[in-house]
């Protein structure tokens, strides 16, 4: 059965909005939807829903009523996605990504690191993180923003699946980082990964789910917490990650969809912390928040 994707070309201010009336229409329901950047001179946008091809008729019929009042212009465009060549994606997935000063590279891949880059090695494999997903990359390019302009001194990397996080705080500055992940075939992967990037110390990695362990208060308060896991869970634990905050510190949050980011401006704004800025990477969000 085919993957089908209906896709309204805009702009990006309109693309945000038709992103947001989705998200409203189909709730909770299992339908991917984002937002692709086309071409950023001409400001050309697709906001798009993908579904099973048994689902297109009904999906349509609702995206039309919906956009019918809102966006009466938009033009409902559709697209068969090809069947995924799965040898050819596993080697797209082994590309090396620049993200900030970071190159995330294979070990295949090693003579691809340039003089200046600061290289984190990580093979795909069970854990989450080899840095080609835009909530990974985003994460990567605030972290170098963040460590290079603010005081630093210790931090959290909670969801660290890789480490591949983890590693780049460590690859930065000479401090201590707890890495910590609920599955523990990620923190397994992560310890690995901490080893092999020649790290010999200065990671301590943890199971934990979300902030259930004394690990957060004996390597707290952290003043840089990276968590990027989804927006639900993080609005959850709002309270207690800026309860595990430092004063001055840095909060970088990443596995947002754009049109879940303000209810989780506003979670965060509600514990007291201040949203710095919001960049954008193939639909998803990293926002940077700090107490000040
Ligand atoms: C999207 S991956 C991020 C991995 C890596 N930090 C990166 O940026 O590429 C999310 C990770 O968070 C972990 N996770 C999900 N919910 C969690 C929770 N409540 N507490 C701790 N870790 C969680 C998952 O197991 C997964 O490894």
């Amino acid at each position: 059965m085919s993957e089908i994707r209906l896709y309204v070309s805009t702009t990006e201010s309109k693309a945000e909005e038709i992103l947001d009336l989705l998200s409203e229409v189909f709730g909770e329901e299992d339908f991917a939807i984002g937002t692709t950047e086309i071409d950023e001179k001409k400001d050309i946008w697709e906001a798009s829903i993908y579904m099973m091809a048994e689902d297109e008729a009904d999906v349509r019929s609702r995206v039309d009523g919906a956009l019918k009042s809102a966006f009466p212009e938009a033009r409902l465009q559709r697209e068969v996605i090809p069947d995924v060549d799965w040898v050819v994606k596993s080697l797209e997935g082994l590309k090396p990504v620049r993200a900030g000063r970071f190159l995330v590279h294979g070990s295949h891949d090693r003579d691809k690191v340039r003089p200046g880059d600061i290289a984190i090695e990580i093979d795909a494999g069970q854990a989450f993180g080899t840095g080609h997903h835009g909530t990974t990359a985003g994460c990567l390019e605030v972290i170098d923003a963040v460590v290079r302009s603010r005081p630093v001194r210790n931090a959290l990397d909670l969801g660290t699946g890789s480490g591949v996080l983890a590693i780049a705080v460590r690859k930065l500055k000479n401090i201590p980082v707890l890495a910590t992940d609920i599955d523990p075939v990620a923190t397994r992967v992560a310890a690995e990964n901490v080893r092999r990037n020649g790290i010999a110390s200065g990671i301590v990695t943890r199971t934990a789910p979300g902030f259930h362990s004394t690990a957060f208060s004996e390597h707290g308060p952290f003043d840089l917490i990276i968590a990027n896991i989804l927006a639900r869970p993080l609005i959850r634990m709002a309270p207690q990650l800026a309860m595990h905050l430092a004063p001055g510190g840095s909060v970088i949050l990443s596995g947002i969809l754009a049109s879940q980011r303000w209810k989780v401006i506003a979670a965060y704004s509600g514990a007291r912390l201040r949203h710095v800025r919001t960049i954008w990477r193939n639909g998803w969000v990293t926002i940077h928040f700090d107490r000040p």
